[in-house]
């Protein structure tokens, strides 16, 4: 069977599609009611590894209703320098959200820039009390790669109350988050990383097995256990047979969709969805700061109706 007609397939298109109509409503709702929300990007020098994600970001929002703005700042900015525009962009109320593109220069340490960012700014779900928000199990804005994840395995319909769920790979932006939002599911989560003793051993037992890594065809075929949903959140460039430039996951898909009952295509897997949750947590975070702004203020007549 062809890889595009092939049902085990799990695509994210038609779940972006699904959250932005969604949020497309919501944000139409919050302009006519005067809260317009905008999304501002901060890229850092060379932008090459982020140029796709910030593309389908900035066309997105366009759909979406959401304003979109980029500031791209030199390599050799300061720290220092970095925080201050932050913490402008924390104090401008026409800005709802403001996410840093990862990577940032080495000489930038980007947990100071990811504290910098207001928490009611911060849609991205990478500050510290983001972060702690998800292990008190309050769900409604988590970081969008590791939402994302979670939005397509639900989307088999498995039950994830005491699912096995293995994730490969524990980086603080996509496996930890994603091993919180499933705890807080019910599932049954087990983590590996560079120093598990057997990655396989313990891939093979999974129900669900996330893998986020950086590794081209790290899963084979044999460490998934027959009918698993397999979810690959790798991002690869490398040199195809044809000699082009291609992107691939860190699943051998090829053999990998013979085992597994579901697989996640590279691209057009959990890419998508990405981009949709980095918008459904901007309007989170715009109805955060309506709340505090009523709370501070009082509400005009047509906000108290809500
Ligand atoms: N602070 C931060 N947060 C991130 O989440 C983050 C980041 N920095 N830096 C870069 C990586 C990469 N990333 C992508 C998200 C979506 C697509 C995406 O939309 N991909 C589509 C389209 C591919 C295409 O158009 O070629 C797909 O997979 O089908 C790609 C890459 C988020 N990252």
């Amino acid at each position: 069977m062809s890889l595009s007609d092939d049902s085990r397939y799990l695509r994210g298109g038609p779940v972006a599609q699904r959250i932005i109509a969604s949020v497309r409503e919501d944000a139409a709702i919050a302009t006519a009611e005067g809260f317009p929300a905008k999304l501002i990007s901060i890229t850092v020098g060379d932008t090459a590894a982020v140029d796709v994600y910030v593309r389908n970001q900035r066309a997105k929002a366009a759909l979406a209703g959401i304003g979109f703005e980029e500031r791209r700042f030199p390599a050799d900015i300061t720290a220092g320098e970095l925080e201050a525009a932050i913490h402008g962009l924390n104090a401008d109320p026409r800005v709802t959200g403001i996410i840093i593109q990862r990577p940032v220069p080495v000489h930038i340490p980007i947990k100071t820039l990811q504290a910098a960012v207001h928490p009611l700014k911060d849609v991205e779900g990478m500050h510290p009390a983001s972060i702690g928000n998800i292990v008190y199990n309050q769900l409604d804005l988590a970081p969008c790669t590791a939402a994302a994840s979670v939005e397509l395995l639900k989307e088999t319909g498995l039950d994830l109350k005491g699912l096995e769920v293995v994730i490969v790979g524990h980086s603080e932006i996509v496996g930890k988050p994603i091993a919180f939002l499933l705890m807080s599911e019910g599932a049954t989560v087990t983590v590996c990383h560079h120093m598990t003793r057997s990655v396989a051993a313990h891939a093979r037992r999974a129900d669900a097995l996330f893998v986020a890594v950086g590794k081209p065809r790290l899963i084979k075929a044999d460490m998934v256990k027959p009918g698993a949903a397999v979810i690959d959140i790798g991002i690869n460039a490398e040199i195809g047979p044809d000699g082009e430039s291609r992107i691939v996951g860190d699943v051998d898909a090829e053999s990998v969709k013979d085992v597994a009952s579901w697989i996640t295509p590279v691209p057009g897997g959990v890419g998508p969805i990405t981009v949709a949750i980095l918008l459904r947590n901007t309007m989170v975070a715009l109805s955060r700061q309506r709340a505090r702004y009523q709370a501070t203020y009082g509400a005009p007549d047509k906000l108290a109706a809500e």
